[in-house]
């Protein structure tokens, strides 16, 4: 059995399709990211992203940060702004109900049932933590957040980096060794792991199995808490 107080979970690949993301939201924020831009720029939260995204892009007028922000959704890039004008685009997909968040079916009883233990549950993501509370607020098992205690985005620092762990260790007040992190990508378990954090590598059925350099599972019904 592990030993822990916390569980923090990423969103895409471990809990939730890499096909929803690439095949529903992103799609779903792609077409109407021109749109959105041009009809909310004069709002505050807006104009401060899109002020973000023309220092990060290097680019000065609205239309190029459109661009810019364009070609790094066309590359899955996890740009801080892009993913928060991405959430606010969502917002409406989700309020409409047009979108409902995948979640592979063990996943809500496994929050459930860690979360009745006792254990704190958290969200490591680099979607923005307004996307990530809309993302689980609308799944296919329902509203979910009740069952999370925090969440965590780029503004943490970048999740294949060792110190964004600590940060997020510092900021929920608990030891590196009493949070068990799961992930579908190893670079971000190495992370995790260098940090002092305990790693679980999720591989979902169909996706291909490498090397085994972290403890591994395929449904959060393996993993021993
Ligand atoms: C269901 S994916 C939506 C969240 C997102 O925008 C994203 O980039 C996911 O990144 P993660 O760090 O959760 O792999
Ligand atoms: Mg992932």
């Amino acid at each position: 059995m592990l030993s822990v107080d916390a569980v923090v979970l990423d969103i895409e690949g471990t809990t939730t399709s890499v096909a929803f993301a690439t095949d529903v939201l992103y799609p779903y924020a792609r077409e109407r990211l021109p749109n959105y831009v041009r009809q909310h720029r004069d709002e505050p939260e807006v104009g401060a992203i899109l002020d973000e995204a023309r220092e990060a892009g290097g680019v000065f007028n609205d239309e190029a940060v459109v661009v810019r922000m364009c070609h790094w959704m066309e590359r899955d890039q996890k740009v801080t702004p892009l993913k928060a004008l991405q959430g606010l685009i969502w917002e409406e997909g989700y309020r409409t109900g047009e979108l409902v968040s995948h979640l592979y079916p063990d996943v809500a009883p496994a929050l459930a049932a860690w979360h009745a233990r006792g254990l704190a549950l958290y969200i490591y993501s680099s979607g923005s933590v307004h996307a990530q509370k809309l993302i689980y607020g609308h799944t296919l098992a329902g509203d979910l957040t009740p069952l999370l205690s925090g969440y965590f985005d780029t503004h943490v620092g970048h999740k294949r980096e060792v110190a964004s762990y600590r940060r997020i260790a510092e900021a929920i007040g608990m030891l590196p060794g009493r949070i068990l992190f799961l992930s579908d990508v190893r670079e971000e378990l190495d992370a995790a792991r260098e940090a002092g954090w305990q790693t679980i590598w999720v591989v979902r059925e169909g996706v291909p199995r490498l090397a085994a350099a972290h403890r591994r599972v395929t449904r959060f019904d393996q993993i021993p808490l």
